[in-house]
């Protein structure tokens, strides 16, 4: 893995709750408050949503990773903080669009892949941020779950429209309704998650298949993930016309015929997502 010059968004003299590093195409955007357990603060969210501000447009971004710091991916709102400033106090005054969320990745899906990887506790906003992103990659300790209910409150983070579309509905209720705590191996077996692998080198293959995803064609990568997500729940002949437009937009760009060309030269495709 070459590794360019990285970048630390650092917003203040501590510590910034949140780690930005970009490695050649690959942005790792990393949750920094291990002493809480990587509990979302405002601060994180702030960077988080910068970072998907420039994952989208940034062309040598192929691809992005979200992680957390200290063998912790999340634990989801600052329950403390909720404790002193109660959000229900603030719904009250209205004026405030609970349909987007961005660091959450709620009413937004970044235009590239978003690989997570996981160690330790993903919990309520831990587990919603989770099914904004495409692969998951955990390590065997990981743990998941929406917890929200246990504490009467309800996951605003997108949960309760998501996960029953990223899992049978039965489990989705489940893991719902009695805020319970998924293990990793559960998680795999449901498909919550893509992969287990060794606590600790949750990032290292999260970083093996960025690096996979970025050596391909950057138009041809986005234009599959729009068509998987734009197309969700549509009747099968209107997604593929949907289908059929995108397709036919990548098979205009100079990279559909860089990839034939390097075939037949036999060397390694030079994309330029033009
Ligand atoms: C609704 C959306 C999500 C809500 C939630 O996530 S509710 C929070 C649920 N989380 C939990 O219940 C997890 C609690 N933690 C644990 O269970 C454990 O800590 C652990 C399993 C995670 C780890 O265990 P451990 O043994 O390793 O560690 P500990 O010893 O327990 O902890 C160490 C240390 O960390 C502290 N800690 C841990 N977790 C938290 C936490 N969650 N908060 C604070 N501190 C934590 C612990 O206390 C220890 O500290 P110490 O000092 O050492 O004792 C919401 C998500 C985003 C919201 C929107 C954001 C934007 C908005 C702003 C507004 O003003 C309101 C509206 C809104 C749109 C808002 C709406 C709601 C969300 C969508």
């Amino acid at each position: 893995m070459s590794t360019e010059t990285t970048e630390k968004s650092d917003v203040s003299a501590k510590s910034p709750h949140c780690l930005v590093e970009k490695r050649g195409h690959v942005l790792i955007v990393t949750m920094n408050r291990p002493e809480a357990r990587n509990a979302l603060s405002g601060e994180m969210m702030a960077i988080m949503a910068e970072a998907w501000d420039r994952v989208d447009s940034d062309p040598d971004i192929r691809v992005a990773i979200l992680t957390g710091a200290g063998g912790t991916f999340c634990a989801g709102m600052d329950l403390k903080e909720m404790n002193r400033n109660a959000p229900g106090d603030r719904f009250g005054e209205g004026g405030m669009d609970l349909t987007k969320l961005p660091a959450l990745l709620k009413g937004r899906r970044l235009s590239k892949p978003l690989i997570a990887a996981v160690e330790g506790a993903a919990i309520a906003g831990g587990t919603e941020i989770l099914q904004g992103t495409d692969i998951r990659v955990a390590g065997e300790g990981a743990r998941f779950g929406v917890s929200e209910a246990r504490l009467g409150l309800f996951p605003l983070g997108g949960s309760a429209v998501r996960l029953v579309r990223q899992l049978p509905y039965t489990l989705a209720a489940e893991i719902l309704l009695t805020g319970r705590t998924v293990p990793a191996p559960e998680a795999k077996e449901i498909g919550l998650i893509s992969h287990i692998v060794p606590d600790g080198r949750a990032l290292d293959r999260a970083l093996e298949i960025a690096e996979q995803i970025a050596a391909n064609g950057p138009i041809a990568v986005q234009a599959i993930l729009k068509t998987i997500r734009d197309t969700e729940g549509m009747h099968e002949e209107d997604a593929f016309k949907l289908e059929a437009e995108i397709g036919a937009a990548v098979f205009k760009s100079d990279d559909a015929k860089e990839g034939p060309r390097s075939f037949a030269e036999k060397r390694a495709p030079k994309f330029t997502g033009r």
